[in-house]
């Protein structure tokens, strides 16, 4: 069976372009969606992944400010930045990159970001209304996923997705928006005894492991749709994912690539959450001069 391989390239090409249209109107309106961007030290994986968001902010004409702290930041100078961002009426989204250096505590640097502006959904009120399945911001990554299966008419309910990983950002927020589409949700982590047991039952897999071609052949049911949210380098810089391709590709019924796969979808979400963010403003402006 060789399988269909999802493009989180074309998809979120796709889905960039609608957001562009929004983001025209939204200046007709005179109002230009903003995102601004904290990066803490000289990382240099974050310091590519930050350009990165900022040319595709550009490109469909979101304002973007990024703003460098040195990695001897004190917290409570990092704390005040984002004060500062909070209420700023030109940024509607606020995104700190992380990791963060070990002096500083990223929960309290997440909880400090207004809800309104948490573009990452990764506050706890933002999980919160996530998981209670309120209107929020959806954290990007899982969101990219969920837009992936959507646009490749995958169902989700009734199936059987087995998350393999549950970090805060991926694996626990991904089981959550395919238990509200209806999928019978399983998390496995580090833990789990027989692994391939559990993954060889699932039509949706979900790779977010952070362990290079993790994910092999024994692992997969043949056509499961297999989502790679992997991203690792290796002694070459070059990008793999959690998932065997080579090996996967052929019994998958579909299968996501790395690079090109969930990673552009990551970055299409943040755009599509910063320009929600700035018309939830703009309608919160109009009701308050109606009143
Ligand atoms: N507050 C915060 N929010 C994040 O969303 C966040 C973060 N911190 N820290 C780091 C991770 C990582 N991340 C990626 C986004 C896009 C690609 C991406 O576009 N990848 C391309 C390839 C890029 C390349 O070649 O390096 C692809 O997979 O095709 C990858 C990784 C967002 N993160």
């Amino acid at each position: 069976m060789a399988s269909s391989i999802i493009s989180g390239n074309e998809i979120g090409q796709e889905i960039r372009k609608s957001v562009a249209e929004q983001v025209v109107q939204l200046k007709e309106e005179g109002i230009t969606p903003g995102l601004a961007v904290i990066l803490v030290g000289d990382n240099p994986a974050s310091q590519t992944y930050v350009r990165n968001k900022q040319k595709s902010c550009e490109a469909i004409g979101i304002f973007s400010e990024l703003i460098k702290l040195p990695a001897e930041v004190t917290e409570e100078e990092l704390l005040d930045q984002i004060r500062i961002l909070n209420n700023r009426h030109d940024i509607h989204g606020i995104l700190v990159q992380l990791p963060l250096p070990k002096h500083i505590d990223e929960d309290n640097v997440i909880a400090t970001i207004s809800p309104e502006k948490d573009v990452d959904g990764f506050s706890p009120v933002s999980v919160g209304k996530m998981m209670l399945g309120q209107d929020t911001f959806l954290p990007c990554t899982p969101f990219g996923v969920m837009k992936l299966l959507e646009y490749s008419g995958i169902e989700i309910a009734g199936k059987h997705a087995v998350v393999v990983g549950r970090s805060h950002i991926v694996g626990k927020p991904m089981g959550q928006l395919l238990l509200q589409k209806d999928a019978t949700v399983t998390y496995t982590h580090s833990k789990t005894p027989d692994l391939p047991a559990i993954t060889k039952q699932a039509d949706i897999l979900i790779a977010a492991v952070g362990r290079a071609n993790f994910i092999s052949k024994e692992h997969i049911k043949p056509g499961a749709v297999v989502i790679d949210v992997g991203i690792n380098r290796d002694e070459n810089n070059k990008l793999t994912g959690d998932v065997n391709f080579a090996e996967v590709e052929p019994i998958a019924s579909h299968i996501t690539p790395v690079p090109g796969g969930v990673g552009p979808m990551t970055i299409t979400m943040l755009l599509y959450n910063t320009v929600q963010s700035a018309q939830k403003q703009l309608s919160q402006a109009k009701y308050i001069q109606n009143m």
